[in-house]
């Protein structure tokens, strides 16, 4: 601990030596210990600092000690320290939470200043919490009188704690505490999200479009509303169908799907509405119960309805406005309740026009309609939908094939006229046949046909054969170099060598890919 010559601050011999003696063993404790100290008279002028005063200040003792504080303040400390925050001497314990609430203005702040000065002005323990900017150093300052007899301040020893790693160590807590209940929503989001989504597990998408036809599935699901589900061939009518059903809070009740194209015209009407026993001949003896019937309190699911004979679609009609049926041969009504979702890859209101189908069932029909979009206008869907049905046929195989991006891409490119039944099946027979692990380009091409994917070449060309087969070979082989990258796996790809790829991009006028 460096400490003032005695003399120079006017101190008698006697009172010296007493001084000394008593200050050599204290100052020997002082420089042993981690807290910054500086002792000052009842002048304001510093007798003494120890090492760690000057480790945390940047203050040597040839600056300080023999010197008022005032001066110290204005030469060395004024303009470097922002505004103190005054700690009570009970709070100390608390710095921390001081410090961060206290720019809450809950706390009182103090102008920045010489904290020895200031306890010999108020004659009393203060505690401030400042930082140290030059030093880069966060620390809890407490000054604290002597007092003598009179109640004269004779002496103040400032600490000065050095918080800076705790309040790092604090900092990275805090952020830790952060990340950590960010990790906790977005594992809860993801378990909401996984449960959620398997209410919808049957029905694999990501596109935009049929992200709308997922809200609106949410929506109608609750009601009882009929429906009408619209779409190509093969696109998941029977699938969102099925959905809406679990969605439903009948889904405890029956989901009965009947595909009227499929039943004959004349047995439709007995499987629908069922008969009385002996009503006709060749009936059981028993009767029969209609399909509507069995769906009481559940779903009925009347695929191909533009396949419905017309002679069938007035009785269809009194179901949906009556809800109640009547049995070939019966002669009451039969209370009925049931949700009735209607499909069909025909356009109804067409078939209206042609006389195919009554107006009047199709308005009955058409309370919520969903359109259910074909395959190539979501080809964001392909890919999920691809290494979805992988791993379906992987496992029911005990195969473990996989695609490589090549395969990827030529099956996104393709235009799936058959939409998401022709792609399943399109998987399975890739995971079946062959025995290579990766199915690639090569592989699609010959397993599924070569024709099917170079249709958006057979479009009718202008101009010589020479020409038609010149942009067919450009198409194949930019793709190609585009999806790889490189004449070398293109050649390999397209089963030629690197220098005919080379040679064919060139005159082909292919230059970047
Ligand atoms: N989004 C999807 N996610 C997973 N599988 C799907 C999806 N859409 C359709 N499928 C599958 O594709 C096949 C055909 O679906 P679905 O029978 O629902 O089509 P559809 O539109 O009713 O066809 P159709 O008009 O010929 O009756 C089914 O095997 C079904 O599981």
């Amino acid at each position: 601990m460096d400490n003032v010559n005695m003399n120079e601050i006017g101190y008698k011999s006697d009172e010296q030596d007493l001084f000394k003696k008593r200050e050599a063993d204290a100052l020997a404790i002082a420089d042993s210990i981690s807290d910054g100290i500086y002792i000052t008279d009842k002048n304001g002028v510093v007798t003494a600092i120890n090492k760690a005063f000057t480790e945390i200040t940047g203050i040597k003792a040839a600056d300080i000690v023999g010197k008022n504080m005032q001066q110290v303040w204005n030469n060395v400390v004024l303009n470097s320290d922002p505004a103190f925050i005054e700690i009570k001497p009970e709070d100390k314990a608390n710095a921390f939470d001081m410090f961060n609430n206290g720019k809450k203005k809950t706390l009182k702040t103090r102008k920045p200043c010489s904290i020895a000065l200031l306890v010999l002005k108020e004659k009393k323990p203060i505690s401030v919490l400042t930082t140290i900017d030059r030093m880069n150093k966060r620390v809890l300052i407490t000054g604290t009188p002597f007092l003598d007899e009179d109640k004269n301040v004779v002496q103040v020893l400032t600490i000065i704690k050095d918080l800076t790693e705790l309040f790092v160590l604090r900092e990275k807590l805090e952020e830790v505490e952060k990340e950590k209940a960010k990790y906790l929503s977005e594992i809860k989001n993801l378990k909401k999200d996984i449960k959620e989504r398997q209410l919808y597990k049957d029905l694999i998408s990501k596109s935009s479009s049929m992200d709308k036809v997922i809200k609106l599935i949410e929506n109608v699901s609750k009601t009882d509303a009929t429906i009408l589900i619209t779409g190509e061939t093969g696109v998941g009518k029977e699938v969102v169908a099925r959905t809406i059903f679990k969605n439903s809070k009948r889904a405890n009740g029956p989901y009965i799907r009947v595909n009227c194209a499929a039943i004959p015209e004349n047995l439709l009407e007995s499987e629908l509405f069922g008969y009385e026993k002996g009503s006709f001949t060749g009936a059981s003896q028993n009767g029969k119960l209609g399909l509507f019937e069995m769906a009481n309190n559940g779903t009925i699911l009347l695929d191909e309805i533009g396949e419905i004979p017309v002679k069938l679609q007035p009785k269809l009609l009194r179901v949906l406005q009556e809800r109640e049926i009547k049995r070939i041969g019966g002669t009451s009504n039969i209370k009925i309740d049931v949700r009735v979702i209607a499909a069909t890859n025909l356009n109804l209101e067409d078939e209206v026009k042609k006389g195919n189908f009554r107006e009047d069932l199709y308005y009955r029909l058409n309370v919520i309609p969903i359109e259910l979009p074909p395959l190539r206008e979501r080809k964001e869907d392909i890919s999920l939908l691809v290494y979805n049905f992988l791993g379906k046929f992987n496992k029911a195989y005990g195969k473990t094939k996989d695609f490589d991006i090549t395969a990827l891409e030529i099956l996104e490119n393709y235009s799936w006229p058959g939409n998401v039944r022709e792609l399943e099946n399109s998987i399975e027979r890739l995971v079946v046949i062959g025995d290579e692990h990766l199915i690639t380009r090569n592989t699609i091409l010959s397993v599924l046909g070569q024709d099917k994917f170079y249709e958006a070449s057979t479009e009718t060309i202008d101009g010589t054969l020479k020409e038609a087969v010149d942009k067919f070979e450009r198409n194949i082989l930019e793709k190609t170099l585009k999806s790889c990258g490189s004449t070398y796996k293109a050649a390999k790809i397209l089963g030629i060598t690197q220098s005919t790829v080379v040679r064919k991009a060139k005159a082909l006028g292919i230059t970047e890919w």
